[in-house]
């Protein structure tokens, strides 16, 4: 009886996969030729696959038999309706002449006859994906562009104007398929692939492989034993009296040299303050990005309120005599004392994203390889209650510690070196971090439309990054310059100064534009910027800074860490640590983020590379 209920129940699959019916865009009344992948019977979705590649869901009323459907030469008709439909389609922004993709234009032949010509006109379209041309670009103020930016309600509300009788009916969930799992099986190495089905919280119909990013499972083993060994072994080169990385590395300490419960007490204390500083209702809430489930959530971006108590709390603690030098003194044990937290904290994130629903997992986290979503971490947005967990490291403990340190450097340069002030070099690396700190903070809600908060899960990479990695090795230059004065000319001085400001004013002017772009596309204030739609309702941005480079903010950032580390001089590689790392680091993140948007974004994104032929510095690279 209960089987018999459940059958009754389950919808009937209409089309199989495999099938090329014609699909509905979102949004619009075109109907294109497309692939059934699957059926979702919780959702009552097909997954289909456009010719360009994009993977969409669709309802059953947007699908039709392809044979309701005549195909016809294409036509040079100008219509106007014609013309309309066309701007509205995702054929206006990927045309292509290729044979592979030759054209044809349909018309529905099941078009109800009481539907008006303007209807049926716009039911005429192109099979393929076209090219794109100077004109397919959107102007920000656009109309379409506003329309299609990541929002179903527009959507609905286009395909109303033009879908005459499904008004008011056709949602159309814009969730990417793709979005459930990472695939791209062509590209990826077969050593490099896991089966999906293998993890128990594989979404229903996902994708079956899913690459692996950092080096797969053996990847992340490395990575695992390489990032602590190396923060070790900086931390205990950057104190020898020739501290040059090409020297042969101090002996190790005794273990004990590691342990301080002291200083394991303070790391605690400090994370702890800057949770009660967190969590007090101070500020702004702000709203992350669309989560696949379309929910929004809400972050407490308070961060310059909490940078700000903190340098109240660290000045009144040294009025009261204490020695904050300590942190110079005891630098390796305040390390471990972080490590320590991390893996704690990693192991807990681990085990608790065991238990996690499927929506709330990250994409390509989960390989069912215990080392690998350890490393990399499985659950998207880990919370406590409203305490975000991955927010919180990302932008408090570590980014605010980074500044506590410098701080405690500088005190250390004039302590060890007989200075009534620190130097001018100490001052420069000084203050220029603890304006990308500041700045970073100020401007706090930015940081939810990075690739970090958006897509990456929260594991041991980021909770190391965060705790240990910025705050430890961020930190360099300031304790290099404590046993090594570096003297600078005002010239020299004035030179660095102005490097920094170019390198902050693109990097800001770049992450506020596409932060603005991604919150509100029709925000007046872009109105003179150009994008390109794409299939999953966002827009790409193709002029302004996003119009330069693909990736102006790192350019920015990139300058700005030359800055960080001219005044440390060139008689040693160590204070370049970080000017080496962030270039492997953003040219590794760029690749990973060119990936994902291909994958995303299908050929716009192609269309979008061919418009911004360079990744981070014009003409070079
Ligand atoms: N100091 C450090 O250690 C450090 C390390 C890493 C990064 N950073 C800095 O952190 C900031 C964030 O970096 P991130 O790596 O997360 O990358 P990001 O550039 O902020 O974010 C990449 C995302 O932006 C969107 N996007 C890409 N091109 C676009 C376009 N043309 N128009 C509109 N949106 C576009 C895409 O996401 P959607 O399309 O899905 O929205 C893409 O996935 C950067 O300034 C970087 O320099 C600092
Ligand atoms: C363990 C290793 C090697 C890597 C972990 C990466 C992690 C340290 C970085 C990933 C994203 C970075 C980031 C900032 C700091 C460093 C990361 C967490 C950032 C918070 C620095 C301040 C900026 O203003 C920012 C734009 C808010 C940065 C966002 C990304």
């Amino acid at each position: 009886m209960g089987d018999c209920w459940v059958l009754l129940k389950m919808p009937a699959v209409r089309y199989q996969s495999g099938e090329m019916v014609m699909g509905r865009w979102p949004g619009s009344s075109l109907y294109y030729e497309v692939k059934v992948l699957g059926f979702d019977a919780e959702s009552s979705l097909y997954t289909v696959i456009y010719k360009d590649g994009t993977e969409l869901e669709l309802k059953e009323p947007d699908i039709k038999p392809a044979s309701g459907f005549q195909t016809r030469p294409r036509s040079r008709s100008r219509s106007p309706g014609r013309r309309r439909s066309r701007s509205r389609s995702p054929a206006r922004t990927t045309r292509r002449t290729s044979s592979r993709t030759a054209a044809a234009i349909i018309t529905d032949a099941a078009v109800p006859s009481h539907r008006d010509t303007r209807l049926k006109d716009s039911l005429e379209v192109r099979l393929s994906p076209l090219k794109q041309t100077k004109a397919a670009v959107n102007n920000g103020n656009n109309k379409h562009a506003k329309k299609e930016e990541n929002n179903t309600a527009s959507n609905k509300g286009e395909a109303t104007a033009e879908a005459g009788p499904d008004k008011g009916q056709c949602r159309y969930n814009l969730r990417r398929r793709k979005d459930d799992a990472d695939a791209k099986p062509a590209a990826a190495k077969p050593e490099q692939l896991v089966e999906e089905d293998a993890k128990p919280a594989a979404a229903p119909g996902a994708p079956t492989t899913t690459p692996l990013d950092f080096g797969g499972k053996i990847g992340a083993f490395f990575w695992l034993l390489f990032l602590p060994s190396w923060v070790f072994f900086l931390v205990l080169q950057v104190n020898q009296e020739d501290p040059s990385l090409t020297n042969s590395p101090p002996l190790l300490p005794p273990p004990g040299a590691f342990w301080d419960a002291q200083a394991f007490g303070l790391v605690v204390l400090w994370i702890v303050f800057q949770a009660v500083l967190y969590t007090l209702p101070v500020g702004k809430l702000s709203e992350g990005m669309p989560l696949r489930s379309g929910e929004r959530l809400k972050y407490r971006t308070n961060g310059f309120f909490a940078i700000s108590v903190s340098a109240l709390a660290i000045a009144a603690a040294a009025h009261q005599g204490v020695d904050i030098t300590y942190i110079h003194s005891h630098f390796l044990q305040l390390t471990a004392a972080a490590f320590l937290v991390s893996v704690l904290l990693s192991v807990y994130l681990y085990v608790r994203s065991q238990y996690a629903a499927s929506e709330q997992l990250a994409l390509g986290g989960s390989s069912g390889n215990l080392l690998y979503d350890f490393f990399k971490g499985h659950e998207l947005n880990p919370r406590i209650r409203e305490f975000d967990l991955k927010f919180f490291c990302e932008m408090r403990p570590g980014l605010i510690g980074w500044c506590l340190i410098n701080f405690a450097m500088a005190l250390a340069e004039m302590k060890q070196q007989g200075l009534d002030a620190p130097s001018y070099s100490m001052l420069l690396v000084n203050l220029f971090q603890l304006l990308y700190v500041v700045d970073g903070l100020w401007n706090e809600e930015a940081i939810l439309t990075t690739m970090d908060l958006m897509h990456d899960g929260f594991g041991f990479m980021l909770a190391f990054g965060d705790l240990v990695w910025v705050p430890f090795t961020y930190t360099l230059q300031a304790y290099y310059l404590v046993r090594h004065p570096v003297p600078l000319s005002p010239p020299a001085a004035a030179a660095i100064i102005a490097l920094k400001l170019v390198g902050f004013y693109i990097f800001r002017k770049s992450n506020s534009e596409k932060n603005a772009f991604r919150r509100n596309p029709s925000d007046p204030k872009l109105s003179h910027l150009q994008s390109i739609p794409t299939a999953t309702g966002k827009s790409l941005l193709v002029s302004g800074w996003w119009g330069v480079v693909r990736h102006p903010n790192y350019l920015g950032d990139l300058l700005m860490a030359l800055a960080w580390s001219l005044p440390c001089g060139f008689s040693h590689l160590l204070p370049w640590y970080y000017m080496i790392y962030f270039v492997i680091l953003l040219v590794h993140r760029d690749a990973r983020d060119m990936s994902e948007c291909r994958r995303k974004y299908g050929s716009v994104w192609d269309e979008y590379c061919r418009t911004v032929p360079y990744r981070i510095i014009p003409g070079v690279y």
